[in-house]
């Protein structure tokens, strides 16, 4: 019973009507390769500099998502938002560590376009324009294909090799998974309150969200020379 109202709500139903892309997106042969040890080292360091560049352009993000928080919202709402904001300090600290231990110049990257891309779109994101209601479902989505991804690295069956386990960990953890459940519920609650105009941007952005994720795996996955 409770299944079904859990399926009921807009998510859920994005997430069926775009299974195969959302499958692409958190299945991709990247994250396989963690999953059964065979990843190329440089693939790996790879998405590292780069995914270093875009947190820095999501932290920008989730604080715009923060400013939208409805003020009559409960506590519990904006609490949600700034634990997602306080999580990305830490992760820019544990991004550096990471970057001194597999040699990477962080201020030393070029950002290559499905990034840029991927950035210019949080930046309209972050405009005064973009509803609450699309922005936090935005957010949810983002942290979700990383937390689904991930997760399968930490299966049983699993051979993640033993470096890579800090960053699956990152992502993959129960606690995140949690994470991503409170961030549904605020999406969620957003969706229902939105008009049709606001819901219908939102599975816009839904969708371009899942593609842009796709497109960030297949450039961290492809390293030239
Ligand atoms: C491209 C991309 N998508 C989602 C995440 C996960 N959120 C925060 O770290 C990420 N790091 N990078």
């Amino acid at each position: 019973m409770s299944g079904q109202l859990e399926n009921r709500t807009l998510t859920a139903e994005w997430l069926r009507q775009n299974h195969e892309l959302y499958t692409a997106a958190t299945n991709h042969s990247f994250i396989k390769s963690i999953r059964d040890g065979t990843i190329d080292v440089n693939n790996f360091k790879h998405w590292m500099e780069q995914d270093y560049h875009f947190v820095r352009e999501l932290v920008r993000f989730v604080a715009s998502v923060l400013q939208k928080v409805p003020r009559n919202a409960p506590e519990h709402d904006l609490d949600v938002i700034l634990g997602g904001l306080t999580a990305l300090e830490s992760e820019i600290t544990w991004f550096r560590k990471e970057a001194n231990f597999w040699q990477i110049f962080l201020e030393r990257v070029t950002l290559l376009q499905p990034n840029k891309d991927y950035c210019e779109f949080l930046k309209e994101l972050e405009r005064e324009d973009t509803p609450y209601a699309a922005a936090v479902t935005a957010f949810w989505l983002i942290e979700l294909v990383y937390c689904a991804s991930f997760m399968s690295c930490l299966e049983e069956d699993a051979k993640t090799p033993y470096e890579l386990v800090s960053t699956v960990k990152r992502w993959g953890s129960p606690e995140f998974h949690q994470y991503t459940l409170s961030l549904k519920k605020l999406a969620d609650k957003a969706l229902e309150n939105a008009s049709d105009a606001e819901q219908k941007q939102a599975q816009k952005i839904f969708v371009r969200i899942l593609e842009l994720e796709l497109k960030f795996w297949d450039m961290a996955g492809f390293v030239l020379g």
